[in-house]
């Protein structure tokens, strides 16, 4: 298969499964993978034999501390046509300047959380502005930060939630993020992402994890304007979270985790390595691609996955399930059962509960929750809440549906009904109270000024002569226990 100049993928026994998009990918979340683009370009029996197959370099990337128990030991061995080392140093970015055309605004990433004044108020974006057609932007330019918490600089624990928006593909540039994983949710336009570890294709309702330190790039098709979600967890990876007693199969299986297989180009160019190196940018140019990877091993690689494949678990009897059912992925922090951020969908399903306000209940909660739409709308906010847009809903900060949402879900005949069809948000939920951004409250220029409004109407409905018997409120509770 040709990727993209003389880019040639596994030929051999680890050659993956080809998918519907085209690449061939590795099956398995956490698995151990090994592939190659070359046969036997992985050493046998070991890693660093005194000369590698076909003379590659051997490179280990660790993504957890040398010692950290079995379970948790992630790293992978790439043999490459040279190793990383080989660039001229970094130098600091430049600040971009601000965005002259258009009404686009300019990008800006960052994790410092104390240049901007708390805000504990309900928050709702528009869609998210795109760089218009004179304006070249690339993945890794047109990044902004929304809001986030906590320090890249140690493994506490942090998060960043980004906005990207892209006009162009990145081509012979690449980012590395030093600092933490990133789970990128593409919302607008397919992602070809080049990777050390091969090529992925991830489309929206399919979503990526590139964890910290693997060099990757961004292309699109063409000059359409893509978007998308970033969220990125300094000193943690996510992981599919424990079953408990739902058992040994349910949300997101395992095997629907996709990764790449070893790609790799020899060729000599002016290649541009972009690295965030603690919330700062640094650029090099080399004189090599460094997607020369020609076989690897291990179970620190990058993978996509497709939400369409998550299996639904929810309450069929009576009351709202806590969102966590739908947990696609968890960014554990050391407290048991707490995230850095739990990445969760409100997917397509059946609503059958009876007796049961079904829409998401009014709370507050000691988590944030910043929530993304892909498409369609979300079934708590009918209006206002767009694809490409956003909310936050900070910690303790009330929040629920709206009021159209409750008036027709307090009427509405408790029959069973399709909910969320033709639509796909989701959230990321965080135990950090996320600070924003200049750019989150003000530059980006999405605020809703107007969305304290949608909770506004709903009046007291409170009935103080109201009686148990009258309502015949517990009738259901009695026709449970026909015998008594
Ligand atoms: O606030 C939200 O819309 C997200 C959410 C959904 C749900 O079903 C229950 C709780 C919750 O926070
Ligand atoms: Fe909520």
């Amino acid at each position: 298969m040709q990727l993209s100049g003389n880019l040639k993928t596994a030929t051999t026994h680890h050659a993956g499964v080809v998918m519907e998009d085209g690449h061939a990918y590795l099956p398995g979340f956490g698995n151990e993978f090994s592939s190659e683009a070359l046969p036997d370009a992985l050493p046998h029996g070991q890693n660093t034999p005194q000369v590698c197959p076909y003379g590659l370099y051997a490179e280990q990337l660790s993504g957890s501390a040398f010692t950290e128990p079995r379970g948790a030991n992630q790293r992978v061995w790439l043999y490459r046509i040279r190793p990383s080392v080989v660039h001229p140093p970094f130098q600091r970015m430049e600040k971009k300047p601000v965005a002259k055309k258009g009404d686009w605004p300019a990008p800006e990433m960052t994790t410092r959380w104390d240049d901007w004044a708390p805000n504990p108020n309900q928050l709702r974006w528009l869609p998210f502005k795109l760089p218009s057609a004179d304006e070249a932007v690339d993945f890794v330019d047109g990044i902004s930060t929304v809001c986030g918490a906590g320090d890249c600089r140690h493994r506490m624990g942090g998060i960043a939630v980004h906005i990207y928006t892209a006009n162009r593909s990145m081509g012979d540039k690449c980012f590395n993020n030093s600092d933490g994983d990133m789970l990128i949710v593409p919302q607008q336009g397919a992602l070809t992402i080049r990777t050390e570890m091969g090529v992925m294709k991830v489309r929206p309702n399919e979503i990526c994890v590139i964890q910290r330190g693997i060099r990757f790039a961004v292309d699109i098709d063409g000059t359409d304007p893509v978007r998308g979600y970033i969220c990125e967890v300094f000193g943690v990876h996510f992981k599919i979270p424990d079953l408990g007693p739902i058992g040994a199969n349910g949300l997101a299986s395992p095997r629907d985790f996709l990764h790449p297989v070893a790609a790799f180009e020899d060729r000599k160019c002016e290649f541009k390595i972009i690295n965030k190196y603690q919330g700062a940018m640094f650029e090099t140019t080399q004189n090599h691609s460094p997607f020369d990877v020609v076989a690897w091993h291990g179970n620190y690689a990058p993978y996509k996955y497709d939400l369409a494949k998550f299996m639904v678990i929810n309450a069929t009897a009576f009351d709202h399930a806590d969102p966590s059912i739908f947990t696609v992925l968890t960014a554990p922090s050391g407290i048991p059962g707490v995230a850095v951020c739990d990445f969760v969908i409100f997917p397509p399903r059946w609503g059958v509960q009876e007796h049961t306000f079904r829409p998401p209940y009014y709370h507050r909660n000691c988590m944030s929750e910043f929530m993304g739409l892909i498409y369609g709308n979300y079934e708590a906010k009918q209006g206002g809440f767009l694809p490409g847009g956003a909310s936050l809903h900070s910690i303790m900060t009330p929040h629920g549906p709206d009021k159209q949402c409750f008036d027709q879900a307090t009427n509405e005949k408790m029959q069973p009904q399709r909910v969320a069809d033709g639509t796909q948000s989701f959230m990321f939920e965080s135990s950090f109270s996320m600070c924003l951004t200049k750019w989150g409250e003000e530059t980006c220029e999405r605020v809703d000024p107007e969305y304290y409004k949608c909770w506004a109407n709903l009046d007291s409905n409170f009935d103080p002569n109201w009686t148990l018997e009258k309502s015949n409120a517990d009738a259901w509770l009695k026709k449970a226990r026909p015998q008594a």
